[in-house]
C-alpha cells in the first residue's frame, strides 16, 4: 500500500446550494418502522417490490399487513423496458398509491421506473451499496442500450437505512457495491455542480468505505464495517443525487446497456482508471483523499480493489475490443474535468480491459 499523507487546508470557492426534501431513518433494526413510515406517507394500497435474495422481506410484508396492495418480485439490472412496462400495468390494475422498495439498485429502479410513468411516492429499504435510493437519476433498457434521465418524480420521498439486513451480502456483491458508491464520490468531487456540502459528504464517503470494506472482507458481519459502508453510501448517494453523473457513470452504463455486465463490478474496474484520467485536474479533490487512498487516488482505489479480490479486468465481465471501440466512440464528448477524445479513451478503457494498473 502507498504511503498516506495529511491533507492541506481547503479552499472554498464561491458556491450556490439548495436541497431537496427527503426523510432518512438509519440504524441497525429500524426496518419495523417501514409501517409507521408509509402510515406517515399517507399510503394505503402498497406495492412491495422486494428483492428475495435480501433478507427482511418476510418481515416488512406481514408488519405492513392490510396495507399491502401488490407484491411484486421480479426484478433485474439495468431494468428491462417491458419489465417496467408489465410493472406499471399491474400498478394502475392494483390501484395502488404508493411504492416501497427493498433490495438494491435493481429493486430501486424498479420503483423509480414505475414512479416516472405514475407520480407514485417510493419509500425505499436498500440493501445493498448502490445510493440509488437518494438521487432523482433512472434508467431503463430496451434494444441493448441503457437510456438515463433526471426527473424529480423518482427520487424517493423516505429511505430506510437497516445495516442489519446487508449482512448476508456475498463478498463479491458487497466490494463492488463499495466501489459503485465511491464512484458517486468522484462524480461529485469533479462536477461543475459541486458545492462544499456534496464535496465533503464525497470525502467522508470515500474515508467510510475504504475503512469499512477491508474489515468487511474478513470479517462480513461486522456491525460498525456494515454501518459504515452503509454511511458511506448514504452520504455518496446524497452528494450524487445534487451533482449528477458523469464520464465515469456514462462509461458504465454504456458498457452495461449494451452487454448486461454487472454495474457494480463495472464501476469498480472502471474507476481508477477515469480517476488517473482525471489526476491532472485533481488538485481540488486529490489532496483531501491522500489520507484515506494515499498520494495517488488512483492507484490507492485499484490496489484496494485487488486487495479485497474485485475484478479488476473488463475482459472477465464479457467486453470486447469491438464493445471497447463503440463505447469510447459513444462517450468521447461526454464533460470531464480532462477532456478526451475517441482515441484517449479507447486507450484508457483497453487498460481496463487488460487489468493494467491506473496511470
Ligand atoms: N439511479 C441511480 O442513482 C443508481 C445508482 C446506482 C445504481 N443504480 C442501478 O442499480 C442497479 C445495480 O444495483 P446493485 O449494484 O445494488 O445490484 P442489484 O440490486 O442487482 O443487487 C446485486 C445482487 O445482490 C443481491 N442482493 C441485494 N441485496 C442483498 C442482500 N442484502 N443480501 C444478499 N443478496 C442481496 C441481488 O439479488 C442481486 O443478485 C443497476 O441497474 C444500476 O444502474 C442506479
Ligand atoms: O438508474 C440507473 O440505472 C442509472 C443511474 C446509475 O446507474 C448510477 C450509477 O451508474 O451508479
Amino acid at each position: 500500500m502507498t504511503t498516506k499523507s495529511p491533507a492541506p487546508p481547503l479552499r472554498v470557492e464561491p458556491f450556490d446550494y439548495e436541497a431537496r426534501p427527503v426523510r432518512v431513518v438509519f440504524g441497525p433494526g429500524r426496518i419495523t418502522e417501514v409501517p409507521a413510515e408509509a402510515d406517515r406517507l399517507g399510503l394505503h394500497r402498497i406495492m412491495v417490490i422486494a428483492d428475495s435474495r435480501a433478507p427482511g422481506a418476510a418481515v416488512l410484508l406481514e408488519a405492513l399487513g392490510h396495507r399491502i396492495s401488490l407484491r411484486w418480485h421480479e426484478i433485474a439490472q439495468h431494468v428491462p423496458i417491458e419489465l417496467a412496462e408489465r410493472a406499471v400495468e399491474a400498478a394502475a390494475a392494483n390501484d395502488v398509491d404508493g411504492l416501497i422498495s427493498l433490495g438494491g439498485g435493481s429493486a430501486t429502479g424498479l420503483a423509480k421506473a414505475i414512479a416516472l410513468d405514475t407520480g407514485l411516492p417510493i419509500l425505499a429499504v436498500p440493501t445493498t451499496y448502490a445510493g440509488s435510493e437518494l438521487t432523482p437519476v433512472y434508467g431503463m433498457t430496451g434494444a441493448h442500450r441503457k437510456r438515463t434521465g433526471t426527473d424529480e418524480r423518482v427520487r424517493p420521498a423516505v429511505v430506510v437505512y437497516d445495516p442489519e439486513l446487508t449482512f448476508g451480502l456475498p463478498p463479491e456483491v458487497t466490494g463492488p457495491s463499495a466501489f459503485n458508491a465511491m464512484a458517486h464520490c468522484f462524480a461529485a468531487l469533479w462536477s461543475p455542480r459541486r458545492d462544499p456540502l456534496t464535496s465533503a459528504l464525497a470525502v467522508d464517503a470515500v474515508r467510510s468505505a475504504t475503512e469499512s470494506l477491508p474489515v468487511l472482507m474478513g470479517d462480513p458481519s461486522n456491525v460498525a464495517a456494515r454501518s459504515g459502508l452503509q454511511y458511506a453510501a448514504f452520504l455518496a448517494g446524497t452528494a450524487l443525487g445534487r451533482t449528477g453523473t458523469g464520464l465515469q457513470h456514462k462509461i458504465c452504463h454504456e458498457l452495461g446497456g449494451r452487454l448486461g455486465l454487472s454495474h457494480a463490478d463495472t464501476h469498480a474496474v472502471v474507476l481508477p482508471h477515469i480517476v488517473a484520467l482525471n489526476a491532472p485536474a485533481g488538485a481540488d479533490w486529490a489532496p483531501r483523499l491522500h489520507p484515506f487512498l494515499g498520494p495517488d487516488p488512483a492507484v490507492g482505489l485499484w490496489e484496494l480493489a485487488r486487495g479485497s479480490g474485485l475484478p479488476t479486468d473488463l475482459a472477465s465481465l464479457g467486453a470486447s475490443s469491438r464493445t471497447l471501440r463503440e463505447v469510447a466512440e459513444e462517450v468521447a464528448g461526454t464533460p470531464n474535468p480532462v477532456p478526451v477524445d475517441t482515441p484517449a479513451l479507447e486507450a484508457v478503457l483497453r487498460r481496463a480491459m487488460n487489468g493494467e494498473a491506473p496511470r
